[in-house]
C-alpha cells in the first residue's frame, strides 16, 4: 500500500527552530525556576542535563504548554501566540511524557494510548494504526491488552512513551524517560529517540550522562535556572580536564561546565 502523505508533510516549514526561547523566565512559588534561558533547538535529539533543582522539569513543562512563562519570549513551531485555538493546534503536534503521569489503572495499554490519541485529535481512521505502531515501537505488543495497573514500573514508563509518540509529534518532550527501564530497554529507547530525532525535535531530560552520550546530538546543561551550556555533545566532552570528576569525557565535561559556572558567579560576587 502506498504511504499516505498528509498536508502537514508537504507544508513548508516556516521556522528556523522548533523551539526558540529568549530570556525565558518561569516562576515557581517565589523563585524563578527558569531564569533567562535562551534556546534554539531544531531537528535532532537534545539532552537536558543538570543537578537536582536546576529547572529541567519546569522548562520541559513550560515547553509542553503546561506552565505559563513569566517573562521573555517563547516560540514553539514558529508561533509565539497562545490563544485557545493556537494552543490546541500546537498540542496536536507535541508529545510529552511527564515525570509522573496519571492513568486509569483499569484501562488496558491500548485503551490508554487510544485515549491519548483521541485527546490529541489523531483522526479516527488513522487512530488504530497509530496506536498499534506506538505500542510496537515501545515493545509492549505482547502486553497491549493488559491493564495498566498490572504493568511493572518500566513497562508503565514505556506505555507513557507510547502515548507521547502516538501523534507522531514535531516536538517530543520526555522527562526522565529511562527511569525504571532495564538495560536492554534503555538501549531500545535510545535507538527509538535517534529514529524520531531524524525528523522531529526531541528534548530528553535525564540524570544519566551516558544516555546523553549514546542518544543525543546536542546538550543543554542547566544550573540554578539558567542554561549554562548548549551545544554539540562533543563540545561538552572537550570541556573537561583530567582534574574534573567523572568516569568519562562527557561526565568530566559536565563537571567542568558547572565548576566554571560556579567560579564565575563567585568571582562576580567578590
Ligand atoms: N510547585 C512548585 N512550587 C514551588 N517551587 C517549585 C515548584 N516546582 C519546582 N519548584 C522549585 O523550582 C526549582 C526547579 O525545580 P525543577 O523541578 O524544575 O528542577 P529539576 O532540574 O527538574 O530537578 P530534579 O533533577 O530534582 O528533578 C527548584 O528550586 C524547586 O524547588
Amino acid at each position: 500500500m502506498p504511504a499516505t502523505i498528509s498536508a502537514s508533510d508537504i507544508a513548508p516549514t516556516r521556522y528556523a527552530h522548533h523551539i526558540r526561547a529568549r530570556g525565558l523566565t518561569v516562576r515557581r512559588g517565589r523563585r524563578l525556576a527558569v531564569d533567562g534561558v535562551d534556546l534554539d533547538l531544531g531537528t535532532g535529539v537534545h539532552g537536558l542535563l543538570g543537578p537536582n533543582g536546576a529547572g529541567k522539569t519546569t522548562l520541559i513543562r513550560t515547553l509542553a504548554t503546561v506552565l505559563e512563562p513569566h517573562g521573555g519570549e517563547l516560540e514553539l513551531l514558529g508561533s509565539a501566540r497562545r490563544g485557545r485555538g493556537e494552543l490546541r493546534e500546537l498540542r496536536r503536534r507535541l508529545g510529552y511524557l511527564p515525570q509522573a503521569f496519571g492513568h486509569y489503572r483499569r484501562f488496558t495499554v491500548r485503551e490508554f494510548v487510544e485515549y491519548m490519541a483521541w485527546l490529541k485529535d489523531v483522526p479516527g481512521r488513522r487512530s488504530a494504526d497509530a496506536v498499534q505502531h506506538a505500542i510496537d515501537r515501545v515493545d509492549l505488543t505482547g502486553r497491549a491488552d493488559d491493564r495498566m495497573g498490572s504493568l511493572s514500573g518500566g513497562m508503565l514508563r514505556r506505555a507513557g512513551i507510547a502515548q507521547a509518540i502516538v501523534n507522531d509529534p514535531d516536538i517530543l518532550l520526555l522527562d526522565e524517560p529511562t527511569v525504571g527501564l532495564d538495560p536492554a530497554q534503555r538501549l531500545e529507547l535510545r535507538a527509538l529517540l535517534r529514529d524520531i530525532g531524524e525528523r522531529s525535535c526531541v528534548l530528553v531530560s535525564t540524570h544519566l550522562v551516558e544516555d546523553v552520550a549514546a542518544a543525543c546530538t546536542n546538550v543543554v546543561l542547566m544550573d540554578e535556572g539558567g542554561a549554562v551550556f548548549a551545544g554539540h555533545v562533543d563540545r561538552l566532552r572537550a570541556a573537561g580536564t583530567d582534574a574534573d570528576p567523572g568516569d568519562s569525557d562527557i561526565e568530566r565535561g559536565y563537571s567542568a561546565v558547572l565548576r566554571r559556572h560556579h567560579e564565575a558567579k563567585a568571582g562576580a560576587r567578590r
